[in-house]
């Protein structure tokens, strides 16, 4: 049974759906660093939320671990380079908590606008000070979206039922988007010049880190109001408390700091500054859902390897997943078989994919092929880290897609570049299904892949076949399927043989001893 260990404080949903789907759960939470790294080790699955960070230290820690899993949006938490290297796949939510943290960006620009934290503090406190606040409306104003994807279009929804103008910067949001999201699409620098209340949604990246700098506060308006309830990072903090104590910057929220926890910081305590401890997706609502999102996903993967909303390997939808999953079957098994049948340095692998083939997600094909590719030189290697390896190993991988059909229906040739030059195999699905192989090296061959073979090469020539059969019997192996294929009638030939056992090194050395053998080894699948 796989056993997921629940890092973070998570809705008891996601432990009740880990032991439905099989799963076995621990939730321990608030564990240090060091702490973790020492109970990491027995778990195949890690479900998080921010606070506990999935370093290259945990990782290397964590020598079972199949998957982690974000019940949230931002994975900057997770080092996912070294994760896929480590063949860890990696998933979020992406939309489970998406309307809660709009709604908490709503809530900041009117917290902003009407300075309520403020009054509601020197109320309680006995102040009643009636004459001290004057608030703005929303009504009318510009609103600067930095980002407009899923939460920043929610929140763009949201202003304009609030008679918000809402102009947005995104590089890559589509014109015909900006019309139906009912946004006006600009320039940071003219949504700077324009907006009344600026509001970012962008991930940290290395192109929006300190997109609010110095510089680019200094070109917002007078009396500007900034929320941001995405990133620590988006923001210069010092430029932004000079700018706030200068009066520049009317007021500003944060939800999200540089460093998190945030106990002590510069910002505290400036006349309108509001902030809260990056709680922007802290509703039942919400939790419930990533929760429940989350313990589906990594018990899917877990369980039956279905993979959704990864961020480190190809996700199948559920739709296309029944039509790809037999095409990287044979894409393994040919990958797997090429390895095993070459030998040193492998610079180059193609992966050719004829007819239907070409219809389906590439990407998941070209992984599977490189991952029985490399599993004849690692064990480590899985879907994940296919690519990764293949790269780190100097292993160019050329992709090719002829639409056209050839000789059958469905092809894939994946091909590799030897010291002796190219040498390629060749599957279809049988029933659409059924993965075969059906050419060696450039010899038409009908075969299932599957279990313990033994491969042969020999001269065709009369007799040969009996005499095979009878070193397999007098060795008791018993033969399962037998498959022959030939260059030219007195040529090359090459035989297949499935047996019950695995063939042992002595069996091999009897059969490479017949006449007329060229080559004779054990595979494996
Ligand atoms: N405070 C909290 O508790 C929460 C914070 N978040 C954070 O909110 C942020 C947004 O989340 P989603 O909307 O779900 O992400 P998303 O991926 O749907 O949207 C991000 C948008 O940013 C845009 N973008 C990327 N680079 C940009 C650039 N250089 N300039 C301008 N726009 C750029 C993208 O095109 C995309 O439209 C993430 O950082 C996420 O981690 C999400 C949930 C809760
Ligand atoms: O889990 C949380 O409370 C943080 C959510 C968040 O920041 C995210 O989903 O990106």
């Amino acid at each position: 049974m796989p056993k997921v260990l629940i890092s973070d404080k998570m809705d008891p949903k996601a432990a009740q759906i880990f032991r439905e789907r099989g799963v076995e759960v621990d939730e321990i939470t608030g564990k240090t660093p060091e702490e973790l790294k020492a109970i990491i080790g027995q778990y195949d699955g890690l479900a998080i939320r921010s606070s506990t960070k999935a370093t290259k230290e945990i990782i290397d820690a964590a020598t079972n671990l199949k998957v982690i899993g974000r019940a949230g949006i931002g994975v900057d938490n997770v080092d996912i380079p070294y994760a896929s290297s480590k063949g860890v796949v990696v998933m979020n939510t992406p939309f489970g908590n998406s309307i809660t943290t709009a709604e908490h960006a709503i809530a900041l620009m009117f917290a902003l606008a009407r300075q309520l934290p403020e009054a509601n503090a020197q109320t309680q406190a006995g102040q009643w000070p009636k004459n001290g606040f004057m608030g703005v409306e929303v009504t009318g104003k510009t609103l600067g979206l930095i980002g407009a994807g899923n939460i920043g279009s929610i929140v763009a929804d949201r202003a304009l039922g609030l008679k918000m103008k809402v102009v947005a910067f995104d590089p890559f949001l589509s014109p015909e988007r900006a019309v139906e999201l009912g946004v006006e699409k600009v320039e940071l620098d003219q949504l700077l010049a324009r907006a009344d209340f600026i509001t970012l949604h962008t991930p940290l990246t290395d192109q929006t880190r300190n997109i609010l700098s110095r510089e680019n506060l200094l070109k917002t308006k007078k009396g500007v109001r900034i929320v941001n309830c995405a990133r620590g990072g988006l923001i210069d903090e010092a430029a932004l408390k000079e700018l706030l104590d200068s009066g520049h910057v009317a007021g500003a929220a944060l939800d999200v700091f540089v460093t998190e926890p945030a106990k002590e910081h510069a910002l505290f305590g400036t006349p309108n500054f509001v902030a809260t401890p990056h709680l922007g997706a802290s509703t039942s609502e919400a939790q419930v859902n990533v929760a429940i999102q989350v313990a589906e996903q990594m018990a899917d993967y877990l369980v039956n390897g279905g993979v959704t909303n990864a961020l480190n390997v190809p996700s199948l939808t559920a739709e296309e997943a029944p039509r790809v999953k037999p095409y990287m079957a044979l894409a393994e098994k040919l990958g797997s078989l090429v390895g095993q049948l070459t030998t040193g340095t492998i610079p180059r692998v193609s992966i050719h994919s004829e007819g239907a083939a070409t219809e389906v997600n590439q990407k998941p094909i070209v992984s599977a092929v490189l991952s029985g590719f490399l599993r004849t030189q690692t064990d480590t290697v899985n879907m994940v880290n296919a690519p990764f390896l293949a790269k780190e190993r100097g292993i160019e991988v050329r992709e090719v897609k002829t639409e056209k059909e050839g000789d059958y229906h469905t092809l894939i040739r994946v091909s590799v570049k030897t010291d002796a030059g190219e040498r390629s195999v060749a599957g279809t699905l049988f029933n659409n299904r059924e993965p075969r192989l059906v050419e060696l090296f450039g010899i038409k061959v009908e075969a299932d892949l599957a279990g313990h073979m033994l491969y042969v090469v020999n001269e065709d020539a009369p007799g040969f076949i009996g005499r095979i059969g009878t070193a397999l019997g007098d060795a008791g192996v018993n033969i399962g399927t037998f498959h022959l294929g030939r260059r030219d009638a007195g040529g090359e030939a090459v035989l297949l043989l499935s047996v019950d056992e695995a063939v042992t090194p002595e069996l091999i050395a009897k059969v490479r001893a017949l006449p007329g053998v060229k080559t004779a080894m054990a595979l494996r699948f």
